[in-house]
């Protein structure tokens, strides 16, 4: 018998199995169909109040609706995480209960877990308290091997463990049957990863040393942390760890969405980035919006399995689509002067600029292209090893290339661009990266129309070098513009943005301040 056959048969018998005994365990009396009514009523009555409701569309599955309006700015919903772990690999650490990466100590029962702070200690013991013995009992090795994904799965038993033993209370909001209705794709994903998730399965089995765990459903709940967990992210965007958020997990992807998900320590909080008036439908994106149509499909197909039907998606192969990803994703035209995008000609041999009809050799691209690709691999290698000045100075001959072949807008550009800048803040060069900072604006200005937290943290991080450098008065520009997005897609009463706003008032004082001066001295 195939691996395939087997793997097909083991998982799908077993999850109706699976699925049955639930019911049972569930239904001490009624029907399954009740225990479904009773769920969904509780979680309409949570959302209720808070102006939303779920329902269910063929191709979607479930949907969070509005009932009533909401402003830009405005937290459409927020919630807790039901499990999280941070994501600790063998170089960088962060506390379990507030991912910091200050003053950390290991747990002394693991060795496993860190915590900045007996808090947080305290707060997550509940639930530690049974990962730690299970983890306890490991070897050495098998202890190290754990990874970030493994304990995100161990704790949403023990939690489920914790919730049926009443020691943590199942609300509406907040419970492991909104964990079990969400989605999993079992039929959709390939062979090899459900072998994949089945042996992660054996490991997490092997740990908890429960007489009744199931594999396959332990397996199965793999799938849905892929396509429903979250990165939890700082302030500034820069992924910290991975939570599951239950209720934040029934909003659906669109390319064009009307709001935005952001964190508060590890609540999770969705913001309205547009009106959203009564009875639409919530929307965030899953993926990078500033990718063209066929690589947002793509990467949504793969981990969400679905075909985005959006505005944006629906224009795919429409003139305008065509030029956004040629733009996004191609080459420039060769003449310095025009800002076309460049097409492949008909017999495929060149490439033809849309806008003058100059021809572009698809020799001299390839060229071109070979080159930045062998750099790159070089700037990698050195930015890995923190070797800073060989991998700026490698980047800098890249998008001196890149200039060259690629778009204005184009994404890669863009990519070394950032990398330059992270790389020259880590080293101080705050004039260097100022430069490479503002080239970014206008182009992230237009790859994130709208209100985009992207938009808004790279005015940010441009007045902060302003500021630094002494150039107070674009740097009260900047920061003006990074609040007016901010506050929208942040909120006000964050510590960032408490931090962000008194920055720009400190900022406006010193320009008025220089400003007076200098009427003075005259
Ligand atoms: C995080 S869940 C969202 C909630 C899901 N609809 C449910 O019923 O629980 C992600 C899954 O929802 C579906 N989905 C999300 N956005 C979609 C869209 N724009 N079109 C079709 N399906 C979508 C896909 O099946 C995807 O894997």
């Amino acid at each position: 018998m195939s691996p395939h056959r087997w793997w097909d048969r083991t998982l799908v018998d077993k999850s109706q199995g699976q699925t049955r005994r639930l019911c049972c365990t569930v239904l001490a009396s009624g029907s399954w169909e009740s225990v479904v009514t009773s769920f969904m009523e509780e979680l309409q009555s949570g959302l209720g109040d808070r102006g939303l409701t779920v329902s269910t569309r063929p191709e979607k599955g479930r949907c969070l609706f509005t009932t009533r309006n909401f402003n830009p700015g405005e937290v459409i919903i927020s919630e807790e995480a039901y499990v999280s772990v941070p994501n600790n690999s063998g170089i960088e650490w962060r506390c379990d209960g507030c991912f910091s990466s200050s003053n950390l100590k290991k747990c002394s029962g693991c060795q496993v877990v860190w915590y900045c702070g007996s808090q947080c200690q305290k707060s997550e013991w509940k639930l530690h308290r049974l990962e730690c013995g299970a983890l306890s009992k490991l070897d050495e090795d098998r202890r190290k091997s754990v990874t970030p994904s493994m304990r995100l799965m161990l704790k949403l038993y023990l939690r489920r463990k914790l919730e049926l033993d009443g020691i943590i209370p199942a609300t509406s909001l907040s419970s492991y049957k909104l964990v079990e209705a969400l989605v999993a794709h079992m039929s959709d994903i390939d062979e090899k990863q459900l072998v994949l998730y089945a042996q992660m399965a054996n490991l997490v089995s092997l740990i908890l040393q429960w007489s009744d765990s199931n594999i396959k459903e332990i397996a199965e709940n793999f799938s849905r942390l892929a396509c429903n967990a979250h990165t939890i992210c700082d302030s500034e965007l820069r992924p910290l760890g991975t939570g599951l958020y239950p209720v934040i997990s029934i909003i659906n992807h669109s390319c064009l969405p009307n709001a935005v998900l952001v964190f508060e320590g590890r609540s999770a909080v969705v913001h309205a980035v547009q009106h959203i008036p009564k009875d639409a439908e919530v929307l965030i994106s899953y993926v990078e919006t500033a990718r063209s149509t066929m690589t947002r499909q793509k990467a949504l197909k793969e981990q969400y399995f679905f075909t985005c039907k959006c505005p944006r998606c629906i224009k795919v192969g429409q003139f305008d689509d065509i030029q956004e990803s040629a733009t996004l994703e191609g080459y420039k035209c060769k003449n310095n002067g025009c800002d076309g995008f460049l097409l492949r000609d008909s017999d495929d041999k060149e490439f033809i600029c849309q806008q003058c009809g100059l021809f572009r050799s698809k020799e001299e691209i390839k060229k071109i292209a070979s080159e930045i690709k062998s750099l790159s691999d070089k700037a990698l290698m050195y930015e890995t090893s923190h070797n800073y000045q060989e991998a700026i100075s490698t980047y800098k001959t890249i998008e001196k290339l890149q200039r060259k072949l690629c778009h204005n807008f184009s994404i890669s550009l863009i990519e070394t661009r950032e990398k330059l800048l992270k790389m020259l803040m880590e080293l101080e060069d705050w004039s260097e990266a100022l430069h490479y900072c503002r080239l970014t604006i206008p182009v992230y200005k237009r790859l994130y129309p709208g209100l985009h937290p992207l938009l808004g943290l790279q005015y940010y991080t441009c007045g902060k070098l302003e500021w630094l450098l002494g150039d107070t008065d674009n740097a009260v520009k900047s920061l003006t513009n990074a609040v007016d997005v901010l506050r929208f897609t942040h909120g006000t009463g964050t510590p960032f943005m408490k931090d962000l706003l008194l920055k720009l008032e400190e900022a406006q004082a010193e320009a008025s301040y220089k400003l007076s001066s200098k009427e003075s001295e005259k």
